[in-house]
């Protein structure tokens, strides 16, 4: 698999004076106020841009915000340079455009230890185009690349593959050598036995996950809206829980393989139960097997908690990727919350732990247990795609080792 190979690192490249194009993701939440409400990104982004200051190198950083249509002053990334200079301990230069004259003076006025931030590259529908020549004139004010953006890294756009055409070397920043490591390393090589935890709403979205994990896990652990379909499909009733009735023979079918593999396949066994999909829902347990009529299922529930805990306290690696159920309302977040509180004291006993982006990471870190992981991944999109065995577009583009 080419997204397996080892990609290019910055090593012990003689980087004094040189201008280094640094693409990241700091694609961060903002609010109406243009303050930043989860700077997670920017702090993943930080030991690259200050292992290439500390080298002597002059860093034109770039990323996208959002997904603007032209020039949108919403999405500019002006809100990041106060962040961004404190936890560099510098003053940053914010470039009013990512390309163009005065993008060129900025980048040669830049002073050893410099950072220029460039504007949003997606205020140029040439981004996302890929196109040759919009690359081209990115590069064309600095010597070498790294990208360390993991979380676009599944996006073949101009700053994250085109670029790379033009400048050499083009290597992987700490970041994305780390997502690397553990989403591709850790899972293809795990510590065994390895429990993967799946969640989420549809089985629709993590069809391609769940068949590339049957083929590497022991243990694999399924919550979240997807089990009804799961239930139905072996004639259970699900009441008004969330179902994919174009899905059904997809679950029997993973059912089978997981059998064939000698994978042990969890479902819950009893799940909390809604009237109504709302934060103020009322709510009961009942078993998997007895869900009413005109009821739903938005977690699962004690007993499947218990279950799924032993299970886990055999593993050694773990990768969840999805919610257990609704956790967004606190009444259904206790499937959630057990996982992310069991993972964080695994972790403390030496397991491997991996969270594989997404809502799983926001449901981790309103545990206040991000830290306690063994890696939490900064891509949702792009960790799923390297999960399912994908290449990554920005992967690929990069030096070899
Ligand atoms: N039982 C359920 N019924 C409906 N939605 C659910 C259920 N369990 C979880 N969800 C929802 O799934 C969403 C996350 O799904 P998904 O995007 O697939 O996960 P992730 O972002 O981790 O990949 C959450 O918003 C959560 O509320
Ligand atoms: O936030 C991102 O993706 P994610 O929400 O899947 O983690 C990345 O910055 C990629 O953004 P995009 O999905 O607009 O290309």
């Amino acid at each position: 698999m080419a997204t397996k190979r080892s990609v290019g690192t910055l090593g012990e490249a003689d980087l004094k004076g040189k201008k280094v194009f640094v693409r990241a993701d700091l694609n961060v939440p903002l609010d109406d106020a243009q303050k930043i409400t989860d700077d997670t990104r920017i702090r993943a982004s930080i030991p690259t841009i200050k292992y290439l200051l500390e080298k002597g190198a002059k860093v034109i950083l770039a990323s996208h915000l959002g997904r603007p249509k032209g020039v949108t002053p919403k999405f500019s990334l002006k809100p990041l340079v106060p962040r961004l200079s404190e936890l560099l301990g510098l003053e940053v230069v914010m470039a009013p455009d990512c390309i163009g004259e005065e993008v060129e003076k900025l980048a040669a006025a830049l002073p050893d230890g410099g950072v220029l931030l460039l504007e949003n590259v997606r205020f140029y529908k040439e981004e996302e185009k890929n196109d040759p020549e919009f690359a081209k004139k990115l590069a064309s004010v600095a010597d070498l690349y790294v990208n360390d953006a993991f979380g676009t890294a599944h996006r073949a756009h101009a700053s994250t593959e085109g670029v790379t055409k033009f400048l050499r070397p083009s290597v992987a920043g700490f970041l994305m050598q780390k997502e690397l490591d553990y989403l591709v390393g850790a899972v293809a090589n795990p510590k065994k036995p390895f429990a993967a935890i799946v969640g989420g709403s549809k089985v629709s979205s993590k069809i391609g996950v769940i068949e590339s994990l049957l083929a590497k896990v022991d243990i694999l652990i399924l919550g979240g809206g997807m089990i009804f379909t799961f239930y139905k499909a072996q004639g259970l009733p699900v009441g008004k829980s969330l179902v994919e009735e174009d899905k059904l023979e997809l679950a029997t079918s993973l059912i089978e393989t997981a059998k064939s593999k000698g994978v042990k396949l969890l479902l819950p066994t009893d799940v909390v139960v809604a009237d109504k999909f709302a934060a103020d829902a009322e709510s009961k347990i009942v078993p998997a097997t007895a869900i009413p009529d005109g009821w739903m299922g938005l977690d699962v529930g004690p007993d499947s908690i218990k279950t799924f805990a032993e299970a886990l306290d055999t593993t050694k690696t773990v990768i969840w990727n999805g919610p257990m159920g609704v956790f967004e309302f606190e009444k259904f977040a206790a499937g959630t919350d057990a996982i992310a509180k069991q993972l964080a004291e695994l972790t403390g006993k030496g397991v491997t732990t991996i969270i594989g982006g997404g809502d799983s990471v926001a449901a981790v870190e309103k545990a206040g247990l991000a830290d306690k992981m063994s890696h939490i991944s900064t891509g949702g999109g792009a960790s799923l795609e390297l999960l399912e065995g994908k290449p990554l577009p920005g992967v690929l583009a990069l030096d070899e080792a």
